[in-house]
């Protein structure tokens, strides 16, 4: 049994995501019926070996002209040489306007897939079949692609929504469980911008609740993936270039797009691990400021630290600087005119954007979470 969840508003082509088993298999009529001259595979090096075979099989059998280019895992790939690497490989390989980009793996594929896809001979079509819970649940939907750069997260990038998302929950069987947690960061983050039933049946440890989707049950899982599409979707739906509304979307993302970047985007934080502690920062700030209660800021924190997720800086192996960080959540996008821009709780499921953020107070509240520097 599939469900499909619509993805459309103003401004752009609307398309379905998917969440079901076994698509992958099904990749080739999938993409088959959006009748593209060539469906060429973009993976990672560890998701080609696993599940390449069985997509391109399928797209072959669809009668579909493919191939694949692939990238090595992880966050590194988001870079302006992967990203040649790939475009020079769809052009080697003649692709034109018609041909479409599959986009197979986590959300660093999706991303730079996507990416490429928006930049080929000014922008083809393409499909995201997204194979980690955190592309899943967030970043094959909604059409933010993205490279980084050493200056920080996401940079470089543009929108480009994809025709269609195929989210099997299959292909999350061979997730290793630091990625399942990771996806449920993001997962979590929805339950606090909108949903507080949600976030609360996430965990729930009781037989109906969804805490065992942490530890990778899928039926917990699938339960998560399609709440969080629907999430997203409305979101997404209501303002595609995040004019106002899209921008909650980004909780726990100031802060933890600053602490990705003072790590060099390496393995000691996963982006998901950088949001889950990005946002109980989030709630701890808005009850330092007197936005939220402290006992909202504690019910967040615990949910989060419950799924096996870093909440504190002293989780993290590595000692943060308050300027540095200051200075690195400047440079984030939301950031206008020199204000630090936050997305900020009231409760949980109840939070808002905050674009005139005092950086000294931001400051003081740093150095309490333990970063270095004098008070
Ligand atoms: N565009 C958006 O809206 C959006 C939203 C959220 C996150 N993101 C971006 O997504 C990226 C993180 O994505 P991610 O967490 O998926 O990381 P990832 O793509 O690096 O995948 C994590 C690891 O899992 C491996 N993997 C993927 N699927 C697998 C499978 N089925 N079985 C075994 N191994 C598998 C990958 O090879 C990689 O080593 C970040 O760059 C983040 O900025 C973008
Ligand atoms: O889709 C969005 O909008 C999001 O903010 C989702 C985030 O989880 C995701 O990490 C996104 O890539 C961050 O966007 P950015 O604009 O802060 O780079
Ligand atoms: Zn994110």
């Amino acid at each position: 049994m599939t469900t499909t969840i619509p993805v459309g508003g103003a401004g752009f082509r609307p398309y379905e995501v998917v969440v079901g088993r076994g698509l992958l298999k099904q990749a080739g009529e999938q993409v088959a019926a959006l009748k593209p001259t060539r469906a060429f595979i973009v993976s990672d090096e560890t998701v080609a070996a696993i599940h390449g075979e069985t997509v391109r099989a399928s797209l072959e059998a669809a009668g579909l002209s493919t191939g694949m280019v692939t990238v090595p895992a992880g966050e590194a790939s988001k870079s302006f040489a992967q990203l040649e690497a790939v475009l020079d490989r769809l052009l080697a390989e003649g692709l034109d306007r018609r041909s479409l980009v599959v986009a197979l793996g986590g959300g660093v594929v999706g991303d730079l897939a996507g990416l490429a896809a928006a930049l080929f001979m000014r922008g083809i079509d393409f499909v995201q079949v997204p194979t980690t819970l955190l592309a899943q649940v967030d970043s094959s939907v909604g059409g933010k692609t993205a490279i980084d750069t050493p200056r920080g997260k996401n940079l470089i990038g543009a929108f480009h929504q994809p025709r269609r998302v195929l989210a099997d929950i299959e292909a999350l069987a061979t997730l290793p469980i630091r990625q399942v947690r990771s996806g449920w960061a993001e997962v979590l983050k929805h339950g606090l911008i909108c949903d507080a039933a949600f976030f609360d049946w996430l965990g729930d440890t009781s037989p109906s609740g969804g805490a065992a989707g942490a530890k990778g049950d899928p039926d917990a899982l699938e339960r998560a993936v399609i709440r969080s599409v629907q999430i997203k979707a409305q979101i997404v739906g209501e303002d595609e270039k995040e004019a106002g509304r899209r921008a909650l979307l980004n909780l726990g993302h100031t802060f933890g797009h600053a602490l990705e970047a003072e790590l060099d985007f390496g393995e000691a934080l996963t982006h998901g691990e950088a949001v889950a502690l990005g946002c109980t920062m989030a709630f701890r700030y808005s009850a330092r400021q007197g936005l939220c209660p402290a006992s909202e800021a504690e019910r967040a924190e615990a949910g989060i630290r419950a799924a096996g997720l870093p909440t504190r800086l002293p989780d993290v192996d590595h000692a943060f600087a308050a300027d540095a960080l200051i200075a690195r959540m400047a440079g984030d996008k939301k950031a206008e005119g020199g204000c630090l821009t936050l997305i900020l709780a009231r409760a949980v499921g109840d939070v808002f954007t905050d674009k005139d953020v005092d950086a000294a107070a931001v400051r003081a509240f740093l150095i309490e979470e333990g970063a270095a520097g004098p008070v």
